[in-house]
């Protein structure tokens, strides 16, 4: 299998980039309200209809694929269009990811408060949305360990049901290596500590990454 990073040199400039972002972020407001939102029928097909004037205005000036890789100003590798992380991306949480050398080899945590557009079982987080940002985090913690990789498997126990709109926060760490493989280990947990959700995943570095000693700090 071969992986380019892709990195690019003629990323968009800061500006527009805070541009896209602030899009983004209305975006995510938008999505919140309409999961919640209480209008009349005759409201709802009339901001529909707003929206796909917006919609169009946007589609006819697209770009072929979204943002990849590329090195921010201060040197911060970033990846806009991320599913997790992209400041660029309405379905990213974001997550904002700090490492946190105290819990171990690529220690890294987040803190995460879910929304109602996560929903799962009534009143709950999806699973498959925590094991999102459990796959997300973890990869990062080997990332940061300098053992970047693809995701090979990913193990989750649900402890409890995880809520929104509660601030929680998220950690991993590597928990051993052989060879290209890593183990990466994480959690779910609430204010008091209680653990959520436990994970474990394994990432396995591709022959032909070059090392990755010196690992950037990573953003959206
Ligand atoms: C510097 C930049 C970094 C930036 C990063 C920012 C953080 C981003 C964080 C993002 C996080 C999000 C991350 C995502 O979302 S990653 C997206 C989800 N994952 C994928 O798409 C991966 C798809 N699979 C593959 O590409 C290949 O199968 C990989 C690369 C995984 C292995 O293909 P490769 O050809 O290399 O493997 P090999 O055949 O030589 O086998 C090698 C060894 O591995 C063992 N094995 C193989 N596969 C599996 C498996 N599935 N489970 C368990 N074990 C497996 C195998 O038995 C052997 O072991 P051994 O016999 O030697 O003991």
């Amino acid at each position: 299998m071969t992986f380019d990073l892709a990195f690019t040199e003629d990323a968009d400039a800061e500006s527009r980039l805070e541009a896209l972002a602030a899009l983004t972020r209305q975006t995510r407001e938008l999505m919140d309200a309409v999961a919640l939102t209480a209008a009349p029928e005759g409201e709802l097909a009339e901001i529909a209809g707003e929206l796909a004037v917006l919609t169009e205005r946007l589609r006819a000036v697209s770009r072929q694929s979204t943002h990849p890789f590329h090195i921010g100003s201060d040197g911060t590798l970033r990846h806009v269009g991320n599913a997790v992380i992209g400041s660029g991306n309405p379905f990213a949480l974001p997550l904002v990811i700090e490492p946190d050398p105290s819990t171990g080899e690529g220690g890294v945590r987040a803190d995460v408060t879910f929304r109602p557009i996560h929903e799962g079982p009534p009143g709950s987080v999806h699973g498959g949305v925590s094991a999102l940002i459990m796959d997300h985090l973890l990869g990062h913690a080997a990332a940061l360990a300098g053992r970047g990789g693809f995701t090979g498997t990913l193990t989750l126990r649900y402890v409890r049901r995880v809520p929104y709109g509660e601030p929680l926060a998220a950690t991993a760490a590597v928990a051993r290596t052989e060879g290209r493989k890593t183990w990466v280990e994480g959690r779910i947990a609430d204010q008091a500590g209680t653990v959520l959700v436990e994970a474990t995943g394994l990432f396995i570095t591709p022959t032909q990454w070059p090392p990755m000693r010196d690992a950037p700090s990573v953003a959206g």
